[in-house]
């Protein structure tokens, strides 16, 4: 069964940040995930899951000015050094919330420009080397155009290619769902053949990005094939839901009482 996590920053939106940790728990989940924490403190965090016995799955590292539109900055040639001090001022949310992958967003900008790739790759292996020495994966998410117009990683050849090449023991793919059908389609063959580089699994239907399991994927078959290939990472729920959160959790119920499967001090199915 797969161990889903819970985005906060997408679901339980009928709750303050804080506090959807307390719903999610109560709701069943065994985990969460969410974009940024940065807005709260890392003890704040690092309480709430705690309290709920929530293992922190993922989130980003800082993707420089959201609001202004951007979008990481893995590839955002001169932007090194901010890029750097991000990385430095994750890791303390990283130890308080013992979270062991965390996504580094690439930013805006073309895979055919040699200096926006070497910026890129530059990025990736300073990154990857800094969170290996603290015993955490660094992820790296194709993200389709039509959600993200000019998005750097695009393409999930390139970002296998990339892996691949880089041969970092602790840089994988994050491996969205709803993403590889929109780009790609073939997602349970791409499944079987990515999952020894894949670090985390996200889903939502396709075309909407509302609860799975109800448009054009058949959802629990890639639930039941990811038990088939031995998948034991998470599985972040990244969906918008329809109405309400908990209206919506239909397709969960099935999940929900996956929390007295795992040991709460050690995480091991039990
Ligand atoms: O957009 C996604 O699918 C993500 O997972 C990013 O983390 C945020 O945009
Ligand atoms: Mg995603």
């Amino acid at each position: 069964m797969p161990r889903f996590a819970a985005n906060l920053t997408m679901m339980f939106n009928e709750w303050s940040f804080l506090d959807r940790f307390d719903a999610a728990a109560e709701a069943g989940f065994t985990a969460v995930e969410f974009l940024f924490p940065y807005e709260h403190t890392p003890d704040a965090i690092a309480e709430r899951l705690m309290r709920n016995g929530l293992t922190q799955a993922l989130f980003n590292l800082p993707p420089g000015n959201w609001g202004a539109g951007e979008r990481g900055l893995a590839a955002l040639p001169g932007r090194f050094d901010e890029l750097k001090a991000g990385v430095m001022a994750a890791l303390p949310y990283a130890e308080a919330t013992g979270v062991k992958r965390l996504h580094i967003m690439s930013g805006l900008g073309s895979r055919d420009d040699q200096g926006v790739f070497e910026a890129y790759r530059n990025a990736v292996i300073w990154t990857a080397e800094k969170l290996a020495a603290r015993g955490i994966d660094l992820v790296i998410e194709p993200i389709n155009g039509r959600d993200m117009p000019g998005y750097f990683l695009n393409d999930f050849a390139f970002a296998e290619r990339l892996i691949r090449d880089l041969e970092l023991p602790n840089l994988k793919l994050q491996f969205d769902i709803y993403h590889r059908q929109v780009l790609h389609g073939d997602v349970t063959v791409a499944l079987r053949r990515l999952l020894p580089i894949v670090g985390h699994i996200q889903i939502a239907s396709v075309p909407s990005r509302h609860e799975p399991t109800c448009e054009e994927l058949n959802d629990r078959f890639i639930f039941a094939e990811l038990d088939r290939l031995g998948y034991d990472g998470f599985v972040g729920c990244e969906y918008r839901p329809r109405a309400k959160t908990l209206d919506g959790l239909g397709w969960f119920a099935p999940f929900a009482g996956e929390r007295d499967r795992f040991s709460k001090t050690t995480g091991a199915i039990l």
